[in-house]
């Protein structure tokens, strides 16, 4: 669905120069989701602006949904639906009339947009709603009503910006269910932009990870976390037969190839406590082990935790910085 190479994009302003995007190169397969995922200013938006023909690329080449970028647009335009951050429509308008305008621009017959609207009413859970003025509407409603928008065309190939931005947990959680919904549906792909860690995580099949426009990782969620972060076992232990447990001796009892080892004599609870730590892969698979070898070697565990590498830790781990701390 794309393929772009050395996409670039370099604003000039005044004497800046500002490089928003720097020689990003991307696939998207048919049907997959894929989130590009990055901070404030990172270039995911003006990415996006190429792929859709909106922005001219400074250097460098996309194709989207068979056709180029720069020398086909109509043809691209023709095949996606774009949702920009904004609300799409028009604040004096009515829903319906919104939907039916959307349809005309893209050419369909009176009763094609009509059909086509009511489908999506129905679907993006619009009832009632065609006849009120779009500025009546909630949050939630109006990005379902931008979705509706973007899908009248029956693109193939969704762009959605921060689709969820400024909405509230239980609207963010509601909308994804109908893109997950009309997903299912038709089998479009979509490519989203997002900031939020969790979302990025849970809903898409590959993260693009994006700082200062360019592309620093580019796989599935969970092998990004394999590959670039590490889940972390806390177990808070205390001998159990004072003969052979000692602190020392709490990381030689454990199999080496667990992971990096930290000792620490204590615990909030109680000085005589040791707090074990252990940065591995795969920690859940190897939380029961490293308990059964601390039981062996005479402690009794008081407490075990484990906290699995997130995105924000590949996102730190990358770029030595925290996503979540710049999203506050
Ligand atoms: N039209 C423009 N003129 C000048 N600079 C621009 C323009 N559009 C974007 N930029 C700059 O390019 C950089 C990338 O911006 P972009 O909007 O692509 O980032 P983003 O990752 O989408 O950020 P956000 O998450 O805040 O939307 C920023 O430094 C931004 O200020």
């Amino acid at each position: 669905m794309i393929r772009a190479r050395g996409l670039t994009k370099t604003f000039h302003r005044k004497n800046e120069t500002i490089r928003a995007v720097e020689n990003i190169d991307v696939d998207v397969a048919d049907g997959e989701l894929v989130a590009f995922l990055g901070p404030n200013g990172a270039g995911k938006s003006t990415t996006i602006r190429m792929l859709t023909s909106l922005l001219t690329p400074t250097s460098g080449t996309a194709e989207v949904a068979g056709f180029d970028v720069v020398r086909d647009p109509a043809r691209v335009r023709a095949r996606i639906g774009y949702i920009g951050q904004g609300n799409g429509g028009g604040y004096s308008y009515k829903v319906r009339d919104e939907l039916h305008n959307q349809g005309r621009f893209y050419g369909l017959s009176s009763s094609e947009y009509r059909r086509r609207a009511a489908d999506l009413v129905e679907s993006l859970e619009l009832t009632g709603l065609g006849k009120r003025g779009i500025q009546s509407l909630s949050g939630g409603q109006k990005r379902r009503l931008d979705i509706a928008l973007g899908l009248m065309n029956r693109p193939p190939l969704l762009f959605l910006d921060e689709p969820t931005t400024g909405l509230d947990p239980h609207s963010r959680a509601n909308l994804w269910e109908h893109i997950g919904a009309l997903r299912k549906q038709s089998g479009m792909t979509i490519v989203l932009t997002t900031h939020y860690l969790e979302e990025a995580d849970h809903m898409a099949e590959r993260v693009v990870v994006i700082d200062h426009g360019r592309v620093v990782a580019d796989a599935p969620p969970a092998q990004l976390e394999r590959e670039y972060a590490d889940d972390v076992i806390t177990l808070v232990a205390c001998p159990a037969d004072a003969s052979s447990a000692t602190v020392s001796g709490v990381a030689r009892c454990l199999p080496p190839e667990i992971g990096d080892i930290g000792v620490q004599s204590g615990s909030d609870g109680s000085a005589g406590d040791v707090t074990v730590t252990i940065a591995t892969t795969h920690g859940a698979e190897r939380l029961p082990a490293a308990m059964e070898s601390l039981r062996l070697a005479g402690w009794s565990i008081r407490s075990a935790s484990l906290a699995q590498a997130s995105l924000d830790d590949v996102f730190l781990n990358l770029t030595g910085r925290s996503l979540r701390e710049e999203a506050a």
